[in-house]
C-alpha cells in the first residue's frame, strides 16, 4: 500500500472500519463492531478472503477501538507495522464552520464537541474515536471528514427555515444535511454510469441506512437535502420519526409533562420504524409484513411513501432528473422497498423493470426509461480515505 489510512466511523451503536489505500481506494482489510455498548458485541473483521466473527462485550466506543487495534494484531497485520499516514474520521456534524476535511488538534475536538447536542446519536461517538486514535496514535494526523460538508452549496432557499432571525443569527438554526460524504460519492458513480460528466447530470440520491437521507444534486452540487439542523429531519428512519409538525413537541410537553430532554430521545430513540413496527432491522420488519403483521406493512408504506414524496419534490427542485440512485443497507439491499418508493412516479419518467429490481441492478429502470434508476453501493471509507489524502498532499 502506498498511502495507508485508517478509516474509523463511529456510529451511534456501531464502529466501521477499514484499512484504505489512499491513492487506489482499496481496502485490504474492514471491519464492524455492532451493538455497542449492548451486553453482546459482535465483532467481524476481514482481511482479503479470511473474515472472522466473534462477540464480547464492548461497553463504549473507546473500548471498540482498542478492540481493533488488537483484531489487526491477532491477524498478524498489526497496525504499527501498517506504514498508515492518517487515521481518518467519519464526524457527522461540522455545522457551519467545517465545509472541509480538518487535521484535528485540541481547538477543533473542542469544536466537534460543541457542535454534540445537533447530533447527539452521532457527534459524541466521533469524538470518543478521535480521542481513543490520538491516544493510540499520537504521532500520526488524524482527519476529521464530515457528513455535512458536501452540503455546503445547498442554497439560501433551501437551507433556510422561515425562524426568527436571531434563532438563525445567534444559533446556527439553518438546515445543514448529512451523509454527504455518501450522497457526494454515489452521485459521482451514478454520473459514471450514465457515461457521463458529473457535471452535466442531475441526480437524486436515497442513502437508505439505520439514518436515512435523499438529497438533490445538480450538476455535481448538493441542492437540498431531507436532512435539517440535525439528523432528525426528514425519511422515517429506524428509530427516527423524520419530518413531523414541531408542535408535536409542544403538545406533548403540555399533555404528559414529559422533559425536552425525553421527548428529544423520543424521537431520535424510540420512533421510525421502531414505533411503528417494533423493529428495527428492514430484514425483520419486512419479513413480519410477508407473515401478516398489519403493523409491519403499514410501516413500510409509511417509509416508503416518505421517500417517493422527497423524490417528487426533489424532481421539481432539479427541473428534472437524469438518475436515482439508492444506495446504504436498505437502498442497496431491499428491492421491496426501492418499488414501494417508486410506486406512482411513472407520469414523473421513473420505469422500474421489475426482474432488474429483484435482481439488485446495478440499473433497474427499463431501457427506455426517462430518469435511470441505479442500486449504487455506497463508499463512505473509500471516500474518506480519498479526501484525506487529498488534504495531506496540499
Ligand atoms: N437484505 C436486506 N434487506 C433489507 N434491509 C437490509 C438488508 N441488509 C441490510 N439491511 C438494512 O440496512 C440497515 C443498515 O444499513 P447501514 O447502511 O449499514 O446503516 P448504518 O450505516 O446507519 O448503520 C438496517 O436497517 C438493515 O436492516
Ligand atoms: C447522519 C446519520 O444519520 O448517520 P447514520 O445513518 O450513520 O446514523
Ligand atoms: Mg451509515
Amino acid at each position: 500500500m502506498s498511502a495507508p489510512v485508517l478509516v474509523v466511523n463511529s456510529g451511534s451503536s456501531s464502529i466501521k472500519y477499514q484499512l484504505v489505500d489512499g491513492e487506489t481506494l482499496q481496502a485490504s482489510t474492514s471491519g464492524l463492531i455492532e451493538r455497542v455498548g449492548q451486553s453482546e458485541s459482535i465483532l467481524t473483521h476481514r482481511h482479503g478472503d479470511e473474515r472472522t466473527e466473534r462477540t464480547a462485550h464492548i461497553a463504549d466506543h473507546a473500548a471498540g477501538l482498542e478492540a481493533v487495534v488488537a483484531a489487526f494484531e491477532e491477524h498478524g497485520t498489526p497496525l504499527a507495522d501498517a506504514g498508515l499516514i492518517a487515521v481518518a474520521h467519519r464526524v457527522v456534524h461540522g455545522g457551519e464552520r467545517f465545509v472541509q476535511p480538518v487535521v484535528v488538534d485540541d481547538e477543533v475536538e473542542a469544536a466537534i464537541d460543541r457542535l454534540s447536542s445537533l447530533a447527539p446519536l452521532h457527534n459524541p461517538a466521533n469524538l470518543e474515536g478521535i480521542r481513543v486514535a490520538r491516544k493510540l496514535f499520537p504521532r500520526l494526523p488524524q482527519v476529521a471528514v464530515f457528513d455535512t460538508a458536501f452540503h455546503a452549496t445547498v442554497p439560501e432557499r433551501a437551507h433556510l427555515y422561515a425562524v426568527p432571525a436571531s434563532w438563525r443569527e445567534d444559533h446556527g438554526v439553518r438546515r445543514y444535511g448529512f451523509h454527504g460524504t455518501s450522497h457526494a460519492y454515489v452521485s459521482r458513480k451514478a454520473a459514471e454510469m450514465l457515461g457521463r460528466h458529473p457535471k452535466e447530470v442531475n441526480v437524486i440520491v436515497a442513502h437508505l441506512g439505520n439514518g436515512a437521507s435523499v438529497t438533490a444534486v445538480e450538476r455535481g452540487r448538493s441542492i437540498d437535502t431531507s436532512m435539517g439542523l440535525t439528523p432528525l429531519e426528514g425519511l422515517v428512519m429506524g428509530t427516527r420519526s423524520g419530518d413531523i409538525d414541531p408542535a408535536i413537541v409542544f403538545h406533548m410537553h403540555r399533555s404528559t409533562g414529559a422533559s425536552f430532554a425525553d421527548l428529544d430521545d423520543a424521537l431520535n430513540k424510540e420512533s421510525g420504524m421502531l414505533a411503528l413496527a417494533g423493529q428495527i432491522d428492514m430484514r425483520v420488519v419486512e419479513a413480519a409484513a410477508e407473515g401478516g403483521d398489519r403493523a409491519a406493512q403499514i410501516a413500510l408504506e409509511i417509509y416508503c411513501y416518505r421517500i417517493r414524496k422527497y423524490i417528487g419534490a426533489y424532481i421539481a427542485a432539479l427541473g428534472g432528473a437524469d438518475a436515482i440512485a439508492f444506495t446504504a443497507g436498505i437502498g442497496e439491499n431491499s428491492a421491496e422497498v426501492r418499488a414501494g418508493a417508486l410506486g406512482s412516479l411513472t407520469a414523473l419518467g421513473v420505469r422500474l423493470d421489475e426482474a432488474a429490481n429483484a435482481a439488485g441492478g446495478p440499473v433497474i429502470s427499463t431501457p427506455g426509461s426517462p430518469i435511470t434508476v441505479m442500486v449504487v453501493p455506497t463508499n463512505e471509507e473509500g471516500e474518506i480515505a480519498a479526501q484525506t489524502t487529498a488534504l495531506l498532499r496540499n
